[in-house]
């Protein structure tokens, strides 16, 4: 099992993202497309890389905006695959998001 990072430590590395409204240690990004077709293009991808590391964002999508949650349910924290996610969130979004 990973171990649990320190979330402001984490956040310091990740410019886009916050520290979640949740009572469990989770970061947060919302993202904001042209459309939802380049909000669903994004989920679709993430999608695919999240079935194939087995480490799913917990999101939510209304049209153009996409919220997202991540923290590691095994570990009761966000790991350093929250920090691969979240980093991969982040090219998937580049040059797609307001
Ligand atoms: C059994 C399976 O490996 C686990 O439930 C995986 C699936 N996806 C997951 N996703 C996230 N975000 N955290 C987890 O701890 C997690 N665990």
């Amino acid at each position: 099992m990973t171990a649990a990072l320190d979330v402001t430590e984490v956040l310091a590395g990740l410019p886009d993202w916050r520290r979640a409204d949740d009572p469990r240690p989770a970061i947060a990004r919302t993202l904001r497309f042209a459309d939802f077709n380049a909000a669903f293009g994004f989920m679709t991808r993430v999608a695919l890389l999240a079935d194939k590391v087995d480490h799913h964002p917990e999101w939510s999508n209304v049209y153009n905006r996409v919220e997202v949650l991540l923290t590691t349910h095994d570990a009761d924290g966000v790991t350093e695959r929250d920090v691969a996610m979240a980093r991969f969130i982040d090219e998937a979004a580049k040059g797609l998001v307001e």
